[in-house]
């Protein structure tokens, strides 16, 4: 990547670095899409892409030295800036057919080149731990910066996704879909899929698996079923993870008698949270335990050999965690767990039951951000244990 053409990036960069990106609410995204004007989504995705493109590409540059230097995250670096010169072609065209055939082309040509970032990211977390020793501040770094890479690359693939399935000449498989939203998307129906394929993957490797208990209750319309205005396969990504780690648990805190204990399911809309909770018997973890499970650097570990590939456990190494949680907050949701160590785990999905509420989550790159990566002292401001430091024998001498 020679030095000359980072060069003249770097000035475009500095310059839509400095422009906040735009969240969209998912209600935005429909209208927009009911209303259909392609050019209208060229003009600003032409601008908006470069922008959430440059805030992030910023961020990585910030990165600790010793991550920058690994050679899988040289590789999204500079696959970002690829893609950012795909998209600087079309700065100052004229809106005309051609333009918008070719502007879509690229979009799916983008698409694939980072269809496997998360992999290479964790990839290169692998190498740095490989090959250095990781201090709680380079750890902090890592997890903030992951969590916002991978909340920046949901938000640009959205935006994709949205105009090649709007405009490009994809197929949704759904006729009333806009893009990748389903305007009454039936959750139960979204559990039982994500359910029935994770227990085929269970009964593959434990040759049984736990059933499932699913109700729902709507507050608001007693009888009717609980719809939201959202996108399906962040929903089926999140429940399907749960799934996994449910039945994983359950399985193997279980592993001696025959009889499993259900998950069960509940689904409960109020007025302003729909909530998804799954209730599992797998024994649960320790709260010491528990923050670790959102750890990038916890949970990188090297992939099980090809040979054993189909043993790859349920559950239990990889993101699937950390970016679950970030689909659910991508919308001004959530994801928490709760645990009861001995007894069993609860996981509650929060989404928005207003599509206007559903905004994007975005991270913005700005002096706030900067300036995280590069101060971080920390000492305790909570005495936790007697004996010990000058501090606690003052506060006795007081
Ligand atoms: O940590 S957990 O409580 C747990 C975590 C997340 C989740 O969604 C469900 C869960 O149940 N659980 C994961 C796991 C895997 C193997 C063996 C035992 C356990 C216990």
């Amino acid at each position: 990547f020679t030095q000359k053409c980072l060069g003249n990036i770097s000035k475009m960069l500095d310059f839509y670095s400095q422009f906040n990106p735009s969240p969209l609410s998912i209600k935005q995204f429909i209208d927009f899409g009911l209303s259909a004007c392609e050019r209208k989504s060229f003009i600003f995705l032409r601008k908006e892409l470069p922008v959430r493109l440059a805030n992030i590409m910023k961020e990585i540059h910030l990165l600790p030295e010793n991550l920058l230097n690994m050679p899988s995250v040289g590789i999204v670096n500079n696959m970002y800036a690829t893609s950012f010169e795909d998209i600087m072609q079309f700065e100052k065209v004229d809106v005309n057919e051609t333009t918008l055939d070719k502007f879509c082309q690229t979009l799916v040509k983008i698409r694939n080149r980072h269809k496997d970032i998360v992999e290479t990211m964790a990839q290169g977390v692998l190498e740095l731990k490989e090959s250095h020793d990781v201090d709680a501040q380079t750890e902090n770094n890592i997890q903030y910066f992951l969590d916002r890479f991978l909340m920046s690359r949901i938000s640009i693939r959205m935006l994709i996704n949205q105009h090649t399935l709007l405009f490009g000449n994809e197929l949704n498989g759904h006729s009333r879909h806009v893009g990748s939203i389903d305007p009454s998307c039936e959750i139960i129906s979204v559990v039982k899929d994500a359910y029935e394929k994770a227990r085929l993957l269970c009964d593959q490797y434990y040759l049984a698996s736990p059933e499932l208990i699913v109700q729902q209750h709507n507050e608001l319309e007693r009888c009717s079923q609980i719809r939201i205005v959202y996108v399906p396969s962040h929903l089926f990504h999140m429940l399907f993870e749960l799934f996994k780690n449910s039945m994983r648990a359950i399985m193997e805190h279980h592993s001696s008698n025959a009889e499993y204990p259900a998950i069960e399911v509940i689904v409960s809309r109020g007025k302003e949270d729909i909530c998804v909770k799954m209730s599992d018997r797998g024994g649960g973890i320790p709260r010491s335990q528990m923050d670790h499970l959102f750890k990038y650097m916890y949970s990188t570990a090297p992939r099980p050999t090809k040979t054993d590939a189909h043993t790859v456990p349920l559950a239990g190494y990889g993101y699937g965690l950390p970016v679950s949680r970030l689909y659910a907050r991508y919308f001004h949701g959530d994801l928490v767990l709760q645990s009861c160590d001995g007894y069993g785990t609860d996981a509650i999905i929060y989404l928005k039951a207003l599509s206007n509420e559903a905004n994007e989550l975005l991270p913005i790159f700005n002096k706030t951000s900067s300036k995280f990566y590069r101060t971080q002292v920390s000492t305790t401001d909570w005495s936790s244990h007697c004996g010990g430091g000058m501090a606690t024998r003052q506060l006795r001498m007081s």
